[in-house]
């Protein structure tokens, strides 16, 4: 099969399965044409399917291109879904081969370079610190969503950012130069909520002396959020749903409805389905709210994210709290790693405001923190494909952890890992690591 290739591409040729995985492990070839008929099964497939499946479970990457025999199209078809990028018939026909395995590294290629874009993502979205791929979900959607009138509804448990995100989605908004309205359905006595809402008009009630907007109509051409939807009394909810059919308002003791143009964002903590069950949550009003749910996972859930937040809310309280110059120890690091964030963003607020303010010296402790030592030992040992590869997951990690723990000063990081400041550069430039906190909050 040598000769059909052009001179510029390494061809290394395998007889079986054992020699194949030592030269994929050797040359990490990101195209591999697989023979399915391989020893001790020359006749059938078991042995080129387990390969395969070898294969992409060490290298995903790679691009395998299946040859079978002419009456084995079933087989292809199961390559194919197995993860295969293509298939090719024998007899071999250079002319076809040589296209098929140049396109399948077209494919590798383009793959590469959407990899690197990605990784380079960042959440642009203000006020957002974010680097973790769940977070960066929310907000590719929040920044699709943003520019329509949609309703959404975010779920999120507290702490979350959830009114972070819909001040968000306003500001992305053609809505943006227009107010931006907020109401906590639960912070309010119901018997106020009404009027808090929907305004009154002069003797409505005792004590009404004037007219009043309420927030629905001062959000008018802008965003309404109404925070803790799950909370709004039933009575209430008639009315609101009213308001989202009609876009009307109908003042507390006005028999004259007033149009007004809002964009809605809700948000809960709570499960709305449970409380449609329970029958404290119009069923009809959650449909009308939910045209777009984003759902905001907890910090817990969110790789990475602890201690990027962390860092960048230390750098802002320390400079609010004028403590310059604090840093996390070690073992705090590793905590605010580990620990699960029940009360989330909010929450690290909290712990590092304390902190700042506690610390003795220049570093925080868990004791600042308030927070467990951390026991855990992670590294769950998966299948590598090579020492390179163990290796550079290793020195990256290493780099990442010593640019954490100076809060991302090079000077200190290349001391911490015993190398000069231009090596470390040129590290995090092969590792694509991004070097400023900054970067992962604008
Ligand atoms: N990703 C984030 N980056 C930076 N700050 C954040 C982030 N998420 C939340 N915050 C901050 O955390 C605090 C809590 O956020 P927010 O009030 O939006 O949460 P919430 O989910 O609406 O909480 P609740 O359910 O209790 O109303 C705010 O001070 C907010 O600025």
């Amino acid at each position: 099969m040598r000769w059909c290739f052009t001179d510029n591409l390494q061809v290394s040729v395998a007889a079986d399965r054992e020699t194949a995985l030592a030269l994929l492990r050797r040359l990490e070839p990101e195209v591999v044409t697989l023979d399915l008929g391989l020893p001790p099964d020359p006749g059938g497939s078991t042995e080129g399917f387990a390969l395969l499946e070898d294969i992409l479970r060490l290298a995903p990457m790679t691009k395998v291109i299946v040859v079978t025999g002419r009456e084995e199209k079933e087989n292809a078809v199961k390559a194919i879904g197995m993860g295969a990028a293509d298939f090719y018939q024998k007899p071999v026909d250079a002319d076809i081969l040589s296209f098929v395995v140049n396109r399948a590294f077209r494919l590798a290629e383009l793959e590469k370079e959407n990899l690197e874009l990605a990784s380079r993502d960042n959440t642009s979205v203000k006020g957002i610190i974010a680097a973790s791929p769940q977070m960066l979900a929310v907000c590719r959607t929040l920044e699709k969503v943003a520019p329509t009138d949609i309703t959404t509804l975010i779920n999120g448990e507290t702490g979350t950012g959830k009114e972070v995100l819909a001040r968000a989605l306003h500001d992305l908004s053609p809505r943006a130069h227009m107010p931006f309205a907020a109401i906590n359905c639960a912070a309010i006595p119901d018997n106020l909520l009404e009027s808090e809402l929907f305004g009154y008009e002069k003797g409505a009630f005792t004590g009404a002396t004037q007219s009043k907007k309420g927030k629905i109509e001062s959000a008018n051409g802008g965003t309404l959020f109404l925070d803790e939807i799950g909370d709004m009394p039933m009575a209430l909810q008639a009315k609101l749903l009213r308001f989202l059919q009609e876009r009307v308002v109908d003042r507390v003791g006005s028999l004259k409805p007033t149009p007004v143009d809002v964009r809605v964002v809700c948000a809960t903590h709570r499960n709305v389905n449970e409380l449609i069950q329970e029958g404290t949550f119009r069923e009809d009003l959650y449909y009308r709210i939910s045209e777009i749910t984003l759902d905001l996972p907890a910090v817990r859930d969110r790789d990475g994210d602890a201690l990027v937040i962390a860092q960048s809310l230390l750098k802002s309280l320390s400079k609010q709290l004028d403590r310059p110059g604090l840093s996390f120890c070690d073992d705090a690091i590793s905590a605010i790693e580990t620990y699960p964030w029940p009360g989330n963003v909010r929450e690290m607020i909290n712990k590092i405001k304390r902190s700042v303010i506690m610390a003795d010296g220049k570093r925080i402790t868990i004791d600042d923190l308030q927070l467990p030592l951390s026991t855990d030992n992670t590294d769950a040992n998966e299948s590598q494909l090579n020492l390179r590869k163990v290796r550079e997951n290793a020195e990256r990690a290493a780099i990442v952890q010593a640019l954490r723990t100076s809060n991302f000063n090079m000077a200190q990081a290349s001391r911490l890992l015993g190398v000069t400041r231009p090596t470390l550069y040129n590290l995090t430039d092969k590792y694509r690591i991004n070097t400023s906190v900054e970067a992962a909050e604008s």
